[in-house]
């Protein structure tokens, strides 16, 4: 972790600009553009096949989100899929809705034989992924995937799946597989499940951190430790006046300010390697 410390504070803004091609859901398509921006990364929101070609000499990653899906979307979510492999461009998978949308988990299952570099969701969601019992609905998690158990049989699941693929599941503890590793991080506040779009934000980020060059492991790490901290800042900030909509916009403030304010904001993560 030490080691990992010492660049922290050079991270954001991003060096390279990297450009991030984004297949992503109707409902936050706005907030993951402009969280790539506030990082110093160039969001580009395109589903249209026909451009991919061209699109592709310039992207340094991706963004493919299952969130409101539709047949169009679907195409153009396997084509990217088939294309970054292809190309060998690195790429996150995020797999929005499989807790209760059939077509979305089968395409989750299809998407992920091209290798994505990290495959997320929220626990519930990856429990789906897994084939495990799971009580979320729709889009959210349910805290009741989350108990101790729940999470320790998560982990054993994760580590069946494909070791090339690190895995990560978002909640109140936050779980990150890889082959050879595995984090359990505690940092972030409830709040941040109380916005819709936190998740598909997170996927951005580290698809931006991926165009940047970060491996695998460290692009999850920083990238959800960095909007979880964001998140833990902008709610001491908040007075009994403030409501969560304030709460989101200040949440999106800290990502452009949190590294110009804290360059040490690294030392407030919280995660241990098990
Ligand atoms: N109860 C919680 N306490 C602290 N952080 C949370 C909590 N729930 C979610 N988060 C954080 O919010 C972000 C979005 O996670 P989550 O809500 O699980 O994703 P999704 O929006 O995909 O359902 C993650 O960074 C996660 O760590
Ligand atoms: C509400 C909703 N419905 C389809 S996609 C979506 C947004 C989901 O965003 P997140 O998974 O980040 O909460
Ligand atoms: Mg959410």
């Amino acid at each position: 972790m030490k080691k990992i410390a010492d660049r922290a504070s050079e991270i954001f803004s991003l060096k390279q600009a990297p450009l991030v091609h984004c297949i992503t859901n109707d409902v936050s398509i706005e907030t993951v553009a402009n969280t790539l921006l506030y990082i110093n990364a160039q969001p580009i929101m395109t589903n249209d096949v026909r451009e991919f070609s061209e699109l592709f000499k310039h992207t340094s990653s991706l963004l493919l989100n299952l969130g409101s899906l539709s047949k169009e979307k679907e195409s153009a979510l396997l084509m990217a899929a088939k294309k970054a492999k292809a190309k060998k461009k690195p790429f996150v998978l995020d797999i929005v809705g499989v807790t209760s949308a059939p077509i979305a988990f089968y395409l989750s299952q299809q998407l992920e034989k091209y290798k994505p570099n990290i495959l997320k969701g929220n626990v519930s969601e990856l429990r789906a992924f897994c084939g495990l019992k799971v009580s979320g609905r729709g889009v959210d998690s349910s805290e009741f995937d989350q108990t101790e158990e729940g999470m320790e049989e998560l982990v054993k699941a994760l580590k069946q799946q494909d070791s090339s693929i690190t895995y990560l599941a978002t909640g109140k503890k936050d779980l990150i597989v890889s082959k050879d590793e595995t984090w359990v991080m505690e940092n972030g506040v409830k709040k941040l499940q109380q916005f819709t779009g936190s998740g598909d934000l997170l996927g951005a980020l580290i698809a931006a951190l991926l165009g940047e060059g970060f491996d695998n492991l460290s692009a999850a790490i920083f990238a959800l430790s960095y909007l979880n901290i964001c998140g833990e800042h902008a709610n001491k900030k908040l007075t009994s006046s403030n409501g969560l909509a304030d709460f989101r916009h200040e949440t999106l403030n800290q990502l452009s300010l949190l590294s110009v304010t804290n360059d040490n904001w690294f030392n407030q993560v919280k995660g241990r390697k098990q």
